[in-house]
């Protein structure tokens, strides 16, 4: 994919951070240390955090507002610049600002695309010229799921979500519920009872309906909120837990059922209408030159 080169005027443009859904979710095995191996599907949905870039003559990379609960130093977005500037001794500086939409602990990679979209972005607008594979190959060290929104398409996932196949899938309209409860990933992949030893699907079967996601045994023992929206989006369409949690989703085939179900479940639940989407909104956008 070629991306028109970015000028110095869209330094203050705002630039999208997709969130993902995983479509499915096995383990299929885990490394001496200690991450599991997954077959995953990556694709985009249409909502966002929104990352500003300022310029700053100092050489210093800082926040604009910390994210609460999120020190400066921790925040991914803030641990992506720094990393291109020690690969390769860049001397800019640059104030982030990152509009946050996306939950957190959602299973959304709210965290991992705001790191991926520093990285891509920062990298056009520095000039740094690092190739899509080294930005991967940084973003990894950040995150499980950076890697895909580096590339920017939908993908087939294996290894530990690194190992990426472009697919198509169906761009459907997505109901996604927020239950009110906070899942942690590290938690769920210690869960003594958590299902690892799935065995390997192929491309064709996912297709053929095999939608999995060996999470759920474990989240939805522990948090009766994400128990519960599962039950109630299940009474509209086939309900899926993305990632570890806590988010669940529903496909429809037409907005006219999707906007149906949103309706009758938001008067319970935080909920999303949005479109899934297979080139990252960030992707779109630089290829658009703006
Ligand atoms: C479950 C997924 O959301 C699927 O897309 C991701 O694999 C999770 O990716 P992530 O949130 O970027 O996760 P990381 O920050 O890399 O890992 C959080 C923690 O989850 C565990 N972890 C994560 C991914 C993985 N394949 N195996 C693991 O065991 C590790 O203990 C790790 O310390
Ligand atoms: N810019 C950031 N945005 C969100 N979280 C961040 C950020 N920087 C650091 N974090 C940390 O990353 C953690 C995971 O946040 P994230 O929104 O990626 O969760 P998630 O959607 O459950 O991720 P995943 O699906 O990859 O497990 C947060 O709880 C927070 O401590």
């Amino acid at each position: 994919m070629t991306l028109k080169k970015i000028n110095r005027a869209v330094w203050t443009e705002r630039w999208p951070a997709p969130a993902k859904l995983n479509l499915m979710l096995r383990i299929t095995g885990q490394r001496s240390d200690g991450y599991h191996l997954l077959q995953t599907v990556f694709q985009f949905i249409d909502l966002c955090d929104w990352i500003t870039f300022h310029p700053v003559g100092n050489g210093v990379v800082s926040l604009q507002k910390t994210i609460p609960g999120v020190p400066e130093a921790d925040d991914l977005t803030i641990r992506a610049a720094k990393l291109l500037k020690a690969e390769t001794g860049c001397e800019q500086g640059v104030c982030i600002e990152v509009e946050k939409n996306l939950p957190m602990g959602g299973g959304l990679g709210g965290g991992s695309s705001d790191a991926a979209t520093t990285l891509v972005v920062l990298n056009e607008l520095w000039n740094l010229n690092l190739s899509r594979e080294r930005l991967a190959e940084l973003g990894l060290t950040l995150g499980a799921d950076v890697p895909v929104f580096v590339y920017g398409y939908s993908s087939w996932a294996e290894g530990i979500g690194e190992k990426l196949e472009r697919i198509d899938v169906p761009e459907q309209w997505v109901v996604l519920i927020r239950p009110d409860c906070h899942v942690d990933t590290k938690e769920v992949f210690l869960a003594k009872d958590l299902t690892r030893n799935s065995k390997s699907i192929r491309i064709v079967d996912f297709i053929a309906g095999q939608h999995q996601n060996d999470c759920l045994g474990v989240v939805r023992e522990r948090y009766q909120p994400v128990k519960d929206a599962l039950v109630e989006l299940s009474e509209f369409s086939e309900a899926r837990l993305t990632g570890t949690g806590a988010c669940v989703f529903a496909q429809f085939d037409s907005k006219k059922a999707a906007v149906s179900a949103y309706r009758s479940l938001q008067k319970k639940w935080q909920v999303y209408l949005v479109k899934g989407v297979n080139e990252s909104p960030l992707f779109s956008r630089l290829k658009a030159g703006n």
